[in-house]
């Protein structure tokens, strides 16, 4: 069921993907505003794709995408890579990586405010790596550095705030405490969209997008949306008894 509340974005009849590669097929369904949305799906279904196509980096081959009333907080939304897609080598530490997050607003080579400073430490300490904040990136585990990257997009301070996979691979500790900050960010007014493999943490979201072959095969309520009947169908998962 799409959401009823205020949305922040409106898919309608969206088909979006690479030349010659049609992923997004007629896809429609609205992400509520103010609220955490999981977009699901297996490998392939379009999940990133999707997440492109929200951030305003590839552009729909047909269908529209319509902004709700938080449509001019959004000029300008966060995305979130996945935490593979970084360089281990990358020559930056946790501080350097999460103060990029404010060159959106103060540009890239600017002295840094004292709010800037501020922002950049709250991030850090919301994500529990102010201990970590002149270690090298690359020196990190895998779980301290999607912290960091989640980090670096709450510095943002975006409206619409996407995210692949942030707890894909990690402890249950560490997936529980990014969720809890997705959700605290949700409840200070951000539209969160994560795509996710991490069925915990899409049945913790407000809203859930459940892919497959690009298509839209269920919306609504985590619980009504990830049913062991979809489950089943979609991913081909065992009965349970
Ligand atoms: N740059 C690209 N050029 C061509 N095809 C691509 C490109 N990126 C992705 N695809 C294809 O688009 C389809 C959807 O990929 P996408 O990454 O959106 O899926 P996903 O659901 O995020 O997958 P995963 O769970 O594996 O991350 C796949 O078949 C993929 O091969």
């Amino acid at each position: 069921m799409p959401a009823t509340g205020p949305y922040e974005v409106a898919l309608r009849n969206v088909t979006a993907g690479y030349p010659r590669r049609t992923v997004l097929r007629q896809l429609t369904a609205s992400i509520p505003q103010s609220a955490t949305t999981a977009v699901v799906g297996p490998n392939g279904s379009g999940k990133s794709t999707l997440l492109s196509v929200l951030a305003g980096v590839r552009p729909l081959t047909s269908g529209t995408l319509d902004s709700g009333t938080g449509g001019s907080r959004t000029a300008r939304p966060c995305y979130v890579v996945q935490r593979s897609a970084v360089s281990d080598t990358l020559p930056l530490t946790v501080r350097e990586t999460v103060t990029m997050g404010r060159w959106a607003h103060r540009g890239a080579w600017r002295r840094l405010t004292a709010r800037d400073r501020s922002v950049v430490r709250d991030s850090m300490d919301r994500l529990g790596i102010l201990d970590l904040a002149e270690r090298q990136l690359g020196e990190l585990s895998g779980g301290q550095r999607q912290r960091a990257l989640v980090a670096q997009g709450l510095a943002q301070e975006s409206g619409l705030f996407l995210l692949d996979e942030p707890t894909t691979g990690l402890d249950p500790a560490a997936r529980e405490s990014i969720t809890a900050v997705l959700a605290a960010t949700a409840g200070a007014g951000v539209t969160v969209v994560q795509a996710t493999h991490d069925l915990t943490a899409a049945r913790e979201s407000d809203h859930c997008l459940l892919l497959r072959d690009g298509q839209l095969v269920g919306e609504g309520a985590p619980r009504e949306v990830l049913t062991d009947g979809a489950l089943r169908e979609v991913w081909n998962f065992p009965e349970t008894t």
